[in-house]
């Protein structure tokens, strides 16, 4: 058996101002650093194996300062894919690494044109019909911007491909990412239907824990 867990980053200072974020790369707010901590010391005595980012700051960030807390020999490491950086960073012979795969196929939802601006302010101007239907809705894109839908569809084809293979392997996985990618990969996990997973949210800085077993996740909790 091994685990699944989900993070959202902590909360950032965009998330803190109600701004629309998106692939804008805005670090953690102070909250949000706190939120990582907390979820470091719930996370201290997993035995995680393999992780997984967005290629963005603000879930990198989460991802190291829970690392920060939890309690093992082995290194974490972030692992490059280019040049010169894949020749001499991944060298780690004496090492027990938890190697660090940053994917841009785990960003949060790109939200187009709506990036920078207030949710309630876009609230005000279009009517919150509209706003909800560009943040909730399922297959509704906000202009210029990617739907969940189209968020699942770079999302779901990696999880499948790289992170199903890792818990069929026995490792214990923890994912940081964003609030709509989760939502994408909890659709599929949880096997929910387009309506379902709209009423479904995911709070910043807390772990969502599955086990798997046999092609199976089950026994859900949220620490
Ligand atoms: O990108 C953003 O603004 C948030 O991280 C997610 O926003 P949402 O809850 O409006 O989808």
């Amino acid at each position: 058996m091994s685990k699944l867990i989900l993070v959202r980053h902590g909360q950032s200072i965009w998330n803190d101002r109600n701004l629309f974020t998106g692939w804008v790369d805005i670090p953690l707010s102070q909250k949000g650093i706190f939120e990582a901590l907390n979820a470091g010391e719930k996370l201290s005595k997993f035995n995680i194996d393999i992780v997984y980012t967005s290629k963005l700051a603000r879930a990198i960030q989460t991802a190291l300062i829970i690392l920060s807390k939890v309690e093992t020999q082995k290194t974490p490491l972030i692992i490059h894919f280019n040049g010169k950086m894949k020749k001499w960073s991944n060298y780690a012979s004496n090492i027990e690494p938890i190697p660090i795969i940053r994917k841009k196929a785990l960003n949060e939802r790109y939200y187009g044109t709506l990036q920078g601006l207030n949710k309630k302010e876009v609230g005000l101007k279009y009517g919150e019909q509209q706003l909800k239907l560009w943040r909730r809705s399922f297959d509704v894109e906000p202009p210029g911007g990617e739907s969940l839908k189209d968020n699942l569809e770079r999302t779901l084809p990696f999880f499948k491909k790289k992170i199903i293979p890792d818990l069929d392997d026995n490792k214990n996985v923890l994912i940081v990412a964003h609030g709509n990618s989760l939502r994408a990969i909890t659709k599929y996990i949880e096997n929910l239907d387009e309506q379902q997973i709209i009423k479904v949210e995911i709070p910043t800085g807390t772990p969502i824990v599955y086990n798997y077993e046999n092609k199976i996740f089950k026994d859900k909790v949220i620490l």
